[in-house]
Protein backbone atom coordinates (compact mmCIF):
# COMPACT_ATOMS: atom_id res chain seq x y z
CA UNK A 1 0.00 0.00 0.00
CA UNK A 2 1.48 3.38 -1.03
CA UNK A 3 1.09 6.16 1.51
CA UNK A 4 0.23 9.50 -0.05
CA UNK A 5 0.34 12.51 2.29
CA UNK A 6 -1.52 15.69 1.37
CA UNK A 7 -0.35 18.60 3.53
CA UNK A 8 -2.10 21.57 1.86
CA UNK A 9 -5.83 21.52 1.09
CA UNK A 10 -6.59 20.15 -2.38
CA UNK A 11 -9.92 19.92 -4.18
CA UNK A 12 -11.88 16.82 -3.10
CA UNK A 13 -13.14 16.29 -6.65
CA UNK A 14 -9.58 16.64 -7.95
CA UNK A 15 -8.15 13.87 -5.77
CA UNK A 16 -10.98 11.38 -6.40
CA UNK A 17 -8.72 9.04 -8.40
CA UNK A 18 -6.25 8.89 -5.52
CA UNK A 19 -9.00 8.19 -3.03
CA UNK A 20 -10.37 5.39 -5.19
CA UNK A 21 -7.05 3.67 -5.94
CA UNK A 22 -6.85 0.24 -4.24
CA UNK A 23 -3.10 0.43 -3.80
CA UNK A 24 -3.05 3.92 -2.23
CA UNK A 25 -3.80 5.21 1.24
CA UNK A 26 -4.44 8.96 1.33
CA UNK A 27 -3.52 10.77 4.55
CA UNK A 28 -4.53 14.43 4.85
CA UNK A 29 -2.72 16.61 7.41
CA UNK A 30 -3.07 20.38 7.16
CA UNK A 31 -1.47 23.35 8.94
CA UNK A 32 1.41 21.31 10.34
CA UNK A 33 4.31 23.06 12.03
CA UNK A 34 7.72 22.22 10.49
CA UNK A 35 8.36 19.76 13.33
CA UNK A 36 4.97 18.10 13.00
CA UNK A 37 5.60 17.75 9.27
CA UNK A 38 8.89 15.95 9.94
CA UNK A 39 7.18 13.56 12.33
CA UNK A 40 4.13 12.93 10.18
CA UNK A 41 5.61 12.08 6.81
CA UNK A 42 8.34 9.58 7.80
CA UNK A 43 6.58 6.72 5.96
CA UNK A 44 5.37 8.76 2.96
CA UNK A 45 5.77 7.39 -0.57
CA UNK A 46 4.32 10.58 -2.03
CA UNK A 47 3.82 14.10 -0.72
CA UNK A 48 1.25 16.44 -2.29
CA UNK A 49 1.52 20.15 -1.52
CA UNK A 50 0.51 23.63 -2.66
CA UNK A 51 2.58 26.72 -1.82
CA UNK A 52 2.26 26.59 1.95
CA UNK A 53 4.17 23.44 2.91
CA UNK A 54 7.91 24.07 2.93
CA UNK A 55 9.51 20.93 1.59
CA UNK A 56 13.03 21.43 2.90
CA UNK A 57 16.12 19.23 2.66
CA UNK A 58 15.35 18.03 6.19
CA UNK A 59 11.81 17.02 5.24
CA UNK A 60 13.12 15.06 2.25
CA UNK A 61 15.80 13.37 4.39
CA UNK A 62 13.17 12.43 6.95
CA UNK A 63 11.10 10.43 4.47
CA UNK A 64 13.34 7.62 3.20
CA UNK A 65 10.54 6.00 1.16
CA UNK A 66 9.61 9.21 -0.62
CA UNK A 67 9.41 8.68 -4.36
CA UNK A 68 7.55 11.78 -5.50
CA UNK A 69 6.76 15.31 -4.34
CA UNK A 70 3.82 16.70 -6.27
CA UNK A 71 3.07 20.43 -6.38
CA UNK A 72 -0.60 21.10 -7.18
CA UNK A 73 0.27 24.33 -8.96
CA UNK A 74 3.12 25.96 -10.85
CA UNK A 75 5.75 27.50 -8.55
CA UNK A 76 8.09 24.99 -6.92
CA UNK A 77 10.12 27.50 -4.93
CA UNK A 78 8.80 25.97 -1.66
CA UNK A 79 10.48 22.68 -2.56
CA UNK A 80 14.23 22.08 -2.22
CA UNK A 81 14.69 20.69 -5.73
CA UNK A 82 18.47 20.01 -5.46
CA UNK A 83 17.86 18.03 -2.25
CA UNK A 84 15.07 16.04 -3.93
CA UNK A 85 17.25 15.36 -6.96
CA UNK A 86 20.14 14.25 -4.78
CA UNK A 87 17.86 11.74 -3.05
CA UNK A 88 16.32 10.61 -6.36
CA UNK A 89 12.88 11.98 -5.48
CA UNK A 90 10.85 13.03 -8.51
CA UNK A 91 9.28 16.49 -8.27
CA UNK A 92 6.23 17.07 -10.46
CA UNK A 93 3.98 20.11 -10.81
CA UNK A 94 0.76 21.04 -12.60
CA UNK A 95 1.89 23.72 -15.02
CA UNK A 96 -1.34 24.32 -16.96
CA UNK A 97 -4.24 23.96 -14.55
CA UNK A 98 -4.21 27.39 -12.93
CA UNK A 99 -3.07 29.60 -15.83
CA UNK A 100 -6.46 31.13 -16.61
CA UNK A 101 -7.32 31.56 -12.96
CA UNK A 102 -4.10 33.48 -12.26
CA UNK A 103 -4.31 35.57 -15.42
CA UNK A 104 -7.91 36.53 -14.55
CA UNK A 105 -6.92 37.35 -10.98
CA UNK A 106 -4.10 39.57 -12.23
CA UNK A 107 -6.55 41.30 -14.53
CA UNK A 108 -8.98 41.79 -11.67
CA UNK A 109 -6.14 43.37 -9.70
CA UNK A 110 -5.27 45.59 -12.69
CA UNK A 111 -8.82 46.94 -12.82
CA UNK A 112 -9.14 47.22 -9.05
CA UNK A 113 -5.88 49.14 -8.86
CA UNK A 114 -6.93 51.52 -11.63
CA UNK A 115 -10.35 52.25 -10.15
CA UNK A 116 -9.48 52.08 -6.43
CA UNK A 117 -12.20 49.52 -5.88
CA UNK A 118 -10.93 48.02 -2.59
CA UNK A 119 -10.28 51.47 -1.09
CA UNK A 120 -13.67 52.79 -2.22
CA UNK A 121 -15.42 49.74 -0.79
CA UNK A 122 -13.71 50.28 2.57
CA UNK A 123 -14.74 53.91 2.53
CA UNK A 124 -18.38 53.19 1.76
CA UNK A 125 -18.51 50.60 4.54
CA UNK A 126 -17.45 53.38 6.88
CA UNK A 127 -20.57 55.31 5.87
CA UNK A 128 -18.74 57.73 3.57
CA UNK A 129 -19.74 58.82 0.07
CA UNK A 130 -16.40 60.13 -1.14
CA UNK A 131 -16.46 60.23 -4.95
CA UNK A 132 -13.57 62.66 -5.33
CA UNK A 133 -10.99 60.55 -3.47
CA UNK A 134 -11.35 57.58 -5.77
CA UNK A 135 -11.08 59.00 -9.26
CA UNK A 136 -9.33 56.34 -11.33
CA UNK A 137 -7.59 56.01 -14.69
CA UNK A 138 -8.59 54.10 -17.85
CA UNK A 139 -6.66 51.12 -19.14
CA UNK A 140 -7.26 52.01 -22.80
CA UNK A 141 -4.08 53.25 -24.52
CA UNK A 142 -1.95 52.73 -21.41
CA UNK A 143 1.22 50.63 -21.74
CA UNK A 144 1.36 47.40 -19.80
CA UNK A 145 4.78 45.75 -19.48
CA UNK A 146 4.73 42.03 -18.78
CA UNK A 147 7.97 40.65 -17.35
CA UNK A 148 7.88 36.94 -18.16
CA UNK A 149 5.57 36.10 -21.05
CA UNK A 150 4.91 32.44 -20.24
CA UNK A 151 1.55 30.77 -19.82
CA UNK A 152 0.06 33.34 -17.42
CA UNK A 153 1.80 36.33 -19.00
CA UNK A 154 0.43 35.39 -22.43
CA UNK A 155 -3.14 34.97 -21.18
CA UNK A 156 -2.87 38.32 -19.43
CA UNK A 157 -1.61 39.92 -22.65
CA UNK A 158 -4.72 38.70 -24.51
CA UNK A 159 -7.00 40.24 -21.89
CA UNK A 160 -5.08 43.53 -21.87
CA UNK A 161 -5.26 43.69 -25.67
CA UNK A 162 -9.04 43.24 -25.45
CA UNK A 163 -9.07 46.35 -23.22
CA UNK A 164 -7.06 48.13 -25.95
CA UNK A 165 -3.90 48.48 -23.90
CA UNK A 166 -0.46 48.65 -25.53
CA UNK A 167 1.36 45.55 -24.36
CA UNK A 168 5.14 45.19 -24.12
CA UNK A 169 6.89 42.07 -22.91
CA UNK A 170 10.34 41.25 -21.67
CA UNK A 171 11.22 37.57 -21.65
CA UNK A 172 14.61 36.23 -22.77
CA UNK A 173 12.88 33.20 -24.31
CA UNK A 174 10.29 35.20 -26.26
CA UNK A 175 10.59 34.79 -30.02
CA UNK A 176 9.66 37.50 -32.52
CA UNK A 177 7.00 35.17 -33.98
CA UNK A 178 5.35 34.53 -30.61
CA UNK A 179 5.33 38.26 -29.82
CA UNK A 180 3.69 38.97 -33.17
CA UNK A 181 1.16 36.20 -32.67
CA UNK A 182 0.11 37.74 -29.34
CA UNK A 183 0.25 41.30 -30.69
CA UNK A 184 2.77 42.43 -28.08
CA UNK A 185 5.95 44.45 -28.51
CA UNK A 186 9.06 42.40 -27.68
CA UNK A 187 11.10 44.70 -25.45
CA UNK A 188 14.38 44.77 -23.61
CA UNK A 189 14.19 44.78 -19.82
CA UNK A 190 15.15 48.45 -19.84
CA UNK A 191 12.43 49.39 -22.36
CA UNK A 192 9.82 47.34 -20.50
CA UNK A 193 10.66 49.22 -17.31
CA UNK A 194 11.11 52.71 -18.79
CA UNK A 195 7.97 53.12 -20.91
CA UNK A 196 5.31 51.32 -18.89
CA UNK A 197 2.28 52.74 -17.11
CA UNK A 198 1.79 49.32 -15.50
CA UNK A 199 4.44 46.69 -14.82
CA UNK A 200 3.43 43.15 -13.93
CA UNK A 201 5.79 40.26 -13.19
CA UNK A 202 5.05 36.66 -14.24
CA UNK A 203 8.40 34.86 -13.95
CA UNK A 204 9.23 32.10 -11.51
CA UNK A 205 11.17 33.14 -8.41
CA UNK A 206 14.75 32.08 -9.05
CA UNK A 207 18.20 33.33 -8.03
CA UNK A 208 18.11 35.43 -11.17
CA UNK A 209 14.65 36.94 -10.65
CA UNK A 210 15.00 37.57 -6.91
CA UNK A 211 14.66 41.35 -6.46
CA UNK A 212 14.50 41.70 -10.22
CA UNK A 213 12.57 44.91 -9.55
CA UNK A 214 14.69 46.84 -7.05
CA UNK A 215 15.57 50.39 -6.03
CA UNK A 216 17.60 50.96 -9.23
CA UNK A 217 14.79 49.66 -11.41
CA UNK A 218 12.25 51.97 -9.76
CA UNK A 219 14.55 54.92 -10.58
CA UNK A 220 14.14 54.18 -14.29
CA UNK A 221 10.35 53.92 -14.26
CA UNK A 222 7.81 56.51 -15.40
CA UNK A 223 6.35 58.78 -12.77
CA UNK A 224 3.05 57.34 -11.41
CA UNK A 225 3.73 53.85 -12.66
CA UNK A 226 1.55 51.08 -11.18
CA UNK A 227 3.09 47.74 -10.14
CA UNK A 228 1.56 44.27 -9.94
CA UNK A 229 2.90 41.06 -8.48
CA UNK A 230 0.69 37.99 -8.78
CA UNK A 231 3.68 35.67 -9.32
CA UNK A 232 5.97 35.35 -6.30
CA UNK A 233 6.95 37.46 -3.34
CA UNK A 234 10.60 38.39 -3.68
CA UNK A 235 10.63 39.11 -7.42
CA UNK A 236 9.98 42.72 -6.38
CA UNK A 237 12.09 44.08 -3.52
CA UNK A 238 9.38 45.03 -1.00
CA UNK A 239 11.51 47.63 0.78
CA UNK A 240 12.33 49.35 -2.51
CA UNK A 241 8.64 49.26 -3.51
CA UNK A 242 7.66 50.84 -0.19
CA UNK A 243 10.22 53.62 -0.69
CA UNK A 244 9.13 54.22 -4.28
CA UNK A 245 5.48 54.57 -3.23
CA UNK A 246 6.42 56.87 -0.35
CA UNK A 247 8.52 59.00 -2.73
CA UNK A 248 5.54 59.39 -5.08
CA UNK A 249 7.24 57.58 -7.96
CA UNK A 250 4.85 54.63 -7.86
CA UNK A 251 1.15 55.53 -7.81
CA UNK A 252 -0.07 52.15 -6.66
CA UNK A 253 0.68 48.48 -6.28
CA UNK A 254 -1.41 45.31 -6.38
CA UNK A 255 0.10 42.36 -4.55
CA UNK A 256 -1.16 38.78 -4.36
CA UNK A 257 2.13 37.41 -3.04
CA UNK A 258 4.69 38.44 -0.42
CA UNK A 259 8.27 37.73 0.56
CA UNK A 260 6.92 36.26 3.81
CA UNK A 261 3.50 34.65 3.75
CA UNK A 262 1.32 35.45 5.54
CA UNK A 263 2.72 39.00 5.69
CA UNK A 264 2.99 40.02 9.32
CA UNK A 265 3.39 43.72 10.05
CA UNK A 266 4.37 44.31 6.45
CA UNK A 267 4.60 48.11 6.07
CA UNK A 268 3.34 47.90 2.47
CA UNK A 269 -0.08 46.93 3.78
CA UNK A 270 -0.28 50.20 5.69
CA UNK A 271 -0.09 52.26 2.49
CA UNK A 272 -3.42 53.36 0.96
CA UNK A 273 -1.91 52.98 -2.52
CA UNK A 274 -1.43 49.24 -2.02
CA UNK A 275 -4.18 46.69 -2.62
CA UNK A 276 -3.65 43.07 -1.71
CA UNK A 277 -5.06 39.55 -1.74
CA UNK A 278 -3.81 36.55 0.24
CA UNK A 279 -2.18 34.53 -2.58
CA UNK A 280 -5.46 33.91 -4.38
CA UNK A 281 -4.19 33.70 -7.97
CA UNK A 282 -4.88 29.98 -8.30
CA UNK A 283 -7.85 29.93 -5.95
CA UNK A 284 -10.78 29.17 -8.22
CA UNK A 285 -12.90 26.05 -8.15
CA UNK A 286 -11.85 25.25 -11.69
CA UNK A 287 -8.10 25.74 -11.18
CA UNK A 288 -8.04 23.78 -7.95
CA UNK A 289 -9.85 20.89 -9.56
CA UNK A 290 -7.54 20.99 -12.59
CA UNK A 291 -4.29 20.99 -10.64
CA UNK A 292 -5.45 18.34 -8.18
CA UNK A 293 -6.50 16.03 -11.03
CA UNK A 294 -3.18 16.60 -12.80
CA UNK A 295 -0.99 15.82 -9.80
CA UNK A 296 -3.15 12.91 -8.63
CA UNK A 297 -2.75 11.25 -12.02
CA UNK A 298 0.99 11.89 -12.03
CA UNK A 299 1.42 10.48 -8.53
CA UNK A 300 -0.55 7.33 -9.40
CA UNK A 301 1.56 6.82 -12.52
CA UNK A 302 4.84 7.33 -10.65
CA UNK A 303 3.92 5.03 -7.76
CA UNK A 304 2.92 2.37 -10.29
CA UNK A 305 6.15 2.84 -12.27
CA UNK A 306 4.27 4.09 -15.31
CA UNK A 307 5.43 6.91 -17.62
CA UNK A 308 4.69 10.43 -16.35
CA UNK A 309 4.93 13.92 -17.87
CA UNK A 310 5.62 16.92 -15.70
CA UNK A 311 8.79 16.20 -13.76
CA UNK A 312 10.57 19.38 -12.77
CA UNK A 313 13.88 17.65 -12.01
CA UNK A 314 13.94 15.31 -14.99
CA UNK A 315 13.90 16.34 -18.65
CA UNK A 316 10.43 15.57 -20.01
CA UNK A 317 10.19 12.61 -22.39
CA UNK A 318 7.22 12.76 -24.78
CA UNK A 319 4.89 9.72 -24.51
CA UNK A 320 5.64 8.66 -28.10
CA UNK A 321 9.40 8.64 -27.43
CA UNK A 322 8.89 6.82 -24.12
CA UNK A 323 7.02 4.11 -26.01
CA UNK A 324 9.77 3.76 -28.62
CA UNK A 325 12.54 3.61 -25.99
CA UNK A 326 10.70 1.19 -23.72
CA UNK A 327 12.12 -2.01 -25.32
CA UNK A 328 15.67 -0.69 -24.86
CA UNK A 329 15.31 0.21 -21.19
CA UNK A 330 16.06 -3.24 -19.80
CA UNK A 331 19.04 -3.72 -22.12
CA UNK A 332 20.39 -0.29 -21.14
CA UNK A 333 20.15 -0.89 -17.39
CA UNK A 334 21.63 -4.40 -17.64
CA UNK A 335 24.56 -3.24 -19.78
CA UNK A 336 25.38 -0.63 -17.15
CA UNK A 337 25.01 -3.11 -14.34
CA UNK A 338 27.18 -5.80 -16.03
CA UNK A 339 29.92 -3.31 -16.86
CA UNK A 340 30.01 -1.96 -13.30
CA UNK A 341 30.38 -5.49 -11.92
CA UNK A 342 33.38 -6.39 -14.11
CA UNK A 343 35.17 -3.03 -13.75
CA UNK A 344 36.80 -2.34 -10.38
CA UNK A 345 37.66 1.17 -9.22
CA UNK A 346 35.94 4.53 -9.13
CA UNK A 347 34.61 5.61 -12.54
CA UNK A 348 36.31 8.64 -14.11
CA UNK A 349 34.88 8.61 -17.62
CA UNK A 350 31.93 6.84 -19.26
CA UNK A 351 31.30 6.90 -22.98
CA UNK A 352 27.88 5.92 -24.32
CA UNK A 353 27.81 5.16 -28.04
CA UNK A 354 24.64 4.41 -29.99
CA UNK A 355 24.54 2.98 -33.52
CA UNK A 356 21.84 2.03 -36.02
CA UNK A 357 18.07 2.60 -35.95
CA UNK A 358 18.15 3.86 -32.41
CA UNK A 359 20.15 6.95 -33.40
CA UNK A 360 17.00 8.40 -34.97
CA UNK A 361 15.63 8.82 -31.43
CA UNK A 362 16.54 11.13 -28.57
CA UNK A 363 18.67 8.67 -26.60
CA UNK A 364 19.30 10.82 -23.51
CA UNK A 365 16.78 8.85 -21.39
CA UNK A 366 18.66 5.62 -22.22
CA UNK A 367 21.96 7.17 -21.17
CA UNK A 368 20.36 8.03 -17.80
CA UNK A 369 19.18 4.42 -17.45
CA UNK A 370 22.61 2.95 -18.29
CA UNK A 371 24.15 5.34 -15.80
CA UNK A 372 21.63 4.27 -13.18
CA UNK A 373 22.62 0.62 -13.81
CA UNK A 374 26.30 1.52 -13.54
CA UNK A 375 26.17 3.64 -10.42
CA UNK A 376 23.75 1.42 -8.52
CA UNK A 377 26.64 -0.91 -7.73
CA UNK A 378 28.65 1.69 -5.87
CA UNK A 379 26.04 4.13 -4.58
CA UNK A 380 22.80 3.74 -2.67
CA UNK A 381 19.38 4.83 -3.96
CA UNK A 382 20.32 5.67 -7.53
CA UNK A 383 17.53 6.26 -10.03
CA UNK A 384 16.95 8.08 -13.33
CA UNK A 385 16.42 11.35 -11.47
CA UNK A 386 19.66 11.52 -9.53
CA UNK A 387 22.03 9.40 -11.67
CA UNK A 388 23.42 12.30 -13.82
CA UNK A 389 23.60 14.51 -10.76
CA UNK A 390 25.52 11.91 -8.73
CA UNK A 391 27.92 11.35 -11.64
CA UNK A 392 28.53 15.08 -11.95
CA UNK A 393 29.09 15.40 -8.21
CA UNK A 394 31.77 12.73 -8.43
CA UNK A 395 33.48 14.43 -11.36
CA UNK A 396 32.73 11.56 -13.75
CA UNK A 397 33.06 12.68 -17.36
CA UNK A 398 30.05 11.57 -19.44
CA UNK A 399 30.25 11.39 -23.22
CA UNK A 400 27.21 10.51 -25.32
CA UNK A 401 27.71 9.87 -29.03
CA UNK A 402 26.08 8.36 -32.08
CA UNK A 403 27.84 6.44 -34.85
CA UNK A 404 26.90 4.57 -38.02
CA UNK A 405 29.00 1.45 -37.20
CA UNK A 406 26.47 -1.24 -36.28
CA UNK A 407 28.76 -4.24 -36.87
CA UNK A 408 25.98 -6.03 -38.72
CA UNK A 409 23.24 -5.46 -36.09
CA UNK A 410 20.16 -3.29 -36.53
CA UNK A 411 21.30 -1.24 -33.56
CA UNK A 412 24.02 -1.36 -30.93
CA UNK A 413 24.42 0.28 -27.55
CA UNK A 414 28.07 0.42 -26.55
CA UNK A 415 29.37 1.59 -23.17
CA UNK A 416 32.95 2.11 -22.11
CA UNK A 417 33.87 2.81 -18.52
CA UNK A 418 37.24 4.09 -17.42
CA UNK A 419 38.06 3.89 -13.74
CA UNK A 420 40.98 4.57 -11.46
CA UNK A 421 41.95 0.91 -11.99
CA UNK A 422 41.46 0.31 -15.71
CA UNK A 423 38.69 0.19 -18.26
CA UNK A 424 36.17 -2.19 -19.81
CA UNK A 425 33.70 -2.05 -22.67
CA UNK A 426 30.40 -3.74 -23.31
CA UNK A 427 27.94 -3.74 -26.21
CA UNK A 428 24.43 -5.04 -26.59
CA UNK A 429 21.48 -5.14 -28.93
CA UNK A 430 17.84 -6.17 -29.19
CA UNK A 431 17.21 -9.20 -31.36
CA UNK A 432 13.75 -9.37 -32.88
CA UNK A 433 11.68 -11.89 -31.01
CA UNK A 434 14.51 -12.79 -28.62
CA UNK A 435 15.02 -9.61 -26.64
CA UNK A 436 18.18 -8.16 -25.14
CA UNK A 437 21.62 -9.62 -25.84
CA UNK A 438 25.16 -8.72 -24.80
CA UNK A 439 27.13 -8.97 -28.04
CA UNK A 440 30.58 -7.90 -26.93
CA UNK A 441 32.64 -7.70 -23.76
CA UNK A 442 35.83 -5.75 -24.44
CA UNK A 443 36.97 -7.23 -27.79
CA UNK A 444 35.33 -10.63 -27.24
CA UNK A 445 32.21 -11.40 -29.27
CA UNK A 446 29.58 -13.17 -27.18
CA UNK A 447 25.85 -13.84 -27.21
CA UNK A 448 24.65 -13.54 -23.63
CA UNK A 449 21.14 -12.95 -22.35
CA UNK A 450 21.62 -10.30 -19.66
CA UNK A 451 19.48 -11.82 -16.95
CA UNK A 452 19.89 -13.93 -13.81
CA UNK A 453 23.04 -15.25 -12.10
CA UNK A 454 26.02 -15.02 -14.41
CA UNK A 455 29.63 -15.96 -13.94
CA UNK A 456 32.27 -14.01 -15.82
CA UNK A 457 35.63 -15.79 -16.07
CA UNK A 458 38.82 -14.47 -17.64
CA UNK A 459 41.32 -17.24 -18.29
CA UNK A 460 44.08 -18.58 -20.53
CA UNK A 461 42.83 -20.36 -23.65
CA UNK A 462 44.20 -23.82 -22.92
CA UNK A 463 42.66 -27.24 -23.56
CA UNK A 464 40.50 -28.44 -20.71
CA UNK A 465 39.51 -25.01 -19.34
CA UNK A 466 35.82 -25.52 -20.10
CA UNK A 467 35.96 -29.02 -18.62
CA UNK A 468 37.48 -27.71 -15.41
CA UNK A 469 34.66 -25.19 -14.97
CA UNK A 470 31.99 -27.82 -15.67
CA UNK A 471 33.62 -30.28 -13.31
CA UNK A 472 34.08 -27.76 -10.51
CA UNK A 473 30.54 -26.40 -10.63
CA UNK A 474 29.15 -29.93 -11.01
CA UNK A 475 30.96 -30.99 -7.83
CA UNK A 476 29.35 -28.07 -6.04
CA UNK A 477 25.92 -29.09 -7.33
CA UNK A 478 25.56 -25.93 -9.45
CA UNK A 479 23.77 -26.44 -12.76
CA UNK A 480 24.96 -24.45 -15.78
CA UNK A 481 22.09 -23.16 -17.91
CA UNK A 482 24.10 -21.59 -20.76
CA UNK A 483 27.76 -20.99 -21.52
CA UNK A 484 29.54 -18.64 -23.89
CA UNK A 485 33.23 -18.64 -24.72
CA UNK A 486 35.10 -15.86 -26.43
CA UNK A 487 38.73 -15.63 -27.46
CA UNK A 488 40.78 -13.42 -29.72
CA UNK A 489 43.78 -15.62 -30.53
CA UNK A 490 44.47 -19.30 -30.08
CA UNK A 491 46.17 -19.86 -26.72
CA UNK A 492 45.75 -16.22 -25.65
CA UNK A 493 43.38 -14.61 -23.22
CA UNK A 494 39.78 -15.80 -23.29
CA UNK A 495 36.56 -15.21 -21.43
CA UNK A 496 33.62 -17.38 -20.44
CA UNK A 497 30.17 -16.17 -19.42
CA UNK A 498 27.99 -18.78 -17.77
CA UNK A 499 24.41 -18.58 -16.64
CA UNK A 500 23.81 -20.65 -13.51
CA UNK A 501 20.59 -21.89 -12.04
CA UNK A 502 21.48 -20.52 -8.62
CA UNK A 503 23.92 -18.03 -7.12
CA UNK A 504 27.29 -19.20 -5.74
CA UNK A 505 28.20 -18.95 -2.09
CA UNK A 506 31.21 -16.83 -1.13
CA UNK A 507 33.12 -20.00 -0.22
CA UNK A 508 32.54 -21.64 -3.63
CA UNK A 509 33.49 -18.44 -5.39
CA UNK A 510 36.67 -18.18 -3.37
CA UNK A 511 37.61 -21.78 -4.14
CA UNK A 512 36.94 -21.12 -7.83
CA UNK A 513 39.40 -18.24 -7.97
CA UNK A 514 42.13 -20.58 -6.64
CA UNK A 515 42.03 -22.77 -9.78
CA UNK A 516 45.20 -22.12 -11.86
CA UNK A 517 44.76 -20.22 -15.16
CA UNK A 518 41.51 -18.62 -14.04
CA UNK A 519 42.69 -15.06 -13.66
CA UNK A 520 39.41 -13.48 -12.80
CA UNK A 521 36.13 -15.02 -11.66
CA UNK A 522 33.32 -12.58 -11.01
CA UNK A 523 29.76 -13.46 -10.16
CA UNK A 524 27.34 -11.06 -11.80
CA UNK A 525 23.77 -10.55 -10.69
CA UNK A 526 21.45 -8.87 -13.16
N1 LIG B 1 -0.36 33.90 -7.43
C1 LIG B 1 -0.59 32.66 -7.67
O1 LIG B 1 -1.43 32.04 -7.04
C2 LIG B 1 0.14 31.97 -8.75
C3 LIG B 1 1.42 32.34 -9.05
N2 LIG B 1 2.11 31.69 -10.05
C4 LIG B 1 3.47 32.15 -10.34
O2 LIG B 1 3.52 32.62 -11.66
C5 LIG B 1 4.73 32.23 -12.26
C6 LIG B 1 4.55 32.10 -13.74
O3 LIG B 1 3.69 31.02 -14.05
P1 LIG B 1 3.50 30.48 -15.54
O4 LIG B 1 3.21 31.61 -16.45
O5 LIG B 1 2.54 29.36 -15.46
O6 LIG B 1 4.95 29.94 -15.81
P2 LIG B 1 5.69 29.78 -17.21
O7 LIG B 1 6.84 28.92 -16.97
O8 LIG B 1 4.72 29.42 -18.28
O9 LIG B 1 6.20 31.27 -17.52
C7 LIG B 1 7.29 31.85 -16.90
C8 LIG B 1 7.96 32.75 -17.91
O10 LIG B 1 8.98 33.50 -17.27
C9 LIG B 1 10.05 33.64 -18.17
N3 LIG B 1 11.26 33.95 -17.45
C10 LIG B 1 12.06 33.13 -16.73
N4 LIG B 1 13.11 33.81 -16.26
C11 LIG B 1 12.97 35.08 -16.69
C12 LIG B 1 13.73 36.25 -16.53
N5 LIG B 1 14.86 36.23 -15.83
N6 LIG B 1 13.29 37.40 -17.11
C13 LIG B 1 12.15 37.41 -17.81
N7 LIG B 1 11.39 36.33 -18.03
C14 LIG B 1 11.79 35.18 -17.46
C15 LIG B 1 10.11 32.30 -18.86
O11 LIG B 1 10.78 32.39 -20.09
C16 LIG B 1 8.64 31.98 -19.04
O12 LIG B 1 8.17 32.42 -20.30
C17 LIG B 1 5.06 30.90 -11.57
O13 LIG B 1 6.41 30.66 -11.52
C18 LIG B 1 4.48 31.05 -10.20
O14 LIG B 1 5.49 31.46 -9.32
C19 LIG B 1 1.54 30.71 -10.78
C20 LIG B 1 0.27 30.31 -10.52
C21 LIG B 1 -0.52 30.88 -9.45
O1 LIG C 1 0.71 27.63 -8.67
C1 LIG C 1 1.38 28.49 -8.08
O2 LIG C 1 2.55 28.77 -8.36
C2 LIG C 1 0.75 29.25 -7.00
O3 LIG C 1 1.36 30.18 -6.52
C3 LIG C 1 -0.52 28.81 -6.45
O4 LIG C 1 -0.33 28.64 -5.08
P1 LIG C 1 -1.40 27.84 -4.20
O5 LIG C 1 -1.48 26.46 -4.77
O6 LIG C 1 -2.69 28.57 -4.36
O7 LIG C 1 -0.88 27.86 -2.81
Amino acid sequence: MHKVYITDPLSDQGIEKLLQADDIEVIRRYDLTPNQLLEEIADADALLVRSQTQVTEQVIAQAPRLKVIARAGVGVDNIDIPAATQKGVIVVNAPDGNTISTAEHTFAMLLSLSRNIPQAYHSILQGKWNRKAFVGIELKSKTLSIIGLGRIGAELAKRAKAFRMEVMAYDPYLTKERAEELGVKKASFDEAIRYADYITVHTPLTKETKHFINADTFQNMKQNVRILNCARGGIIDETALYEAIKAGKVAGAALDVFEDEPPIQNPLLELPQVIATPHLGASTIEAQENVAIDVSEEVIRILRNQPFKNAVNLPSVPAELQQKLQPYQELAEKLGSFLAQITPGAPTKITFTYAGEITALDIAPLTRTILKGLLSHSLASVNDVNAPHLAQQRGIQLIEQKTSHTHGFTQIIHVEMETSRGSHRIAGTLINGFGARITKIDDYSVDVTPRGNLLYIRHQDIPGAIGKVGMFLGQQGVNIATMQVGRLTLGGQAIMVLRMDRPLTAAILNEFTQIPNFEEVIEITL
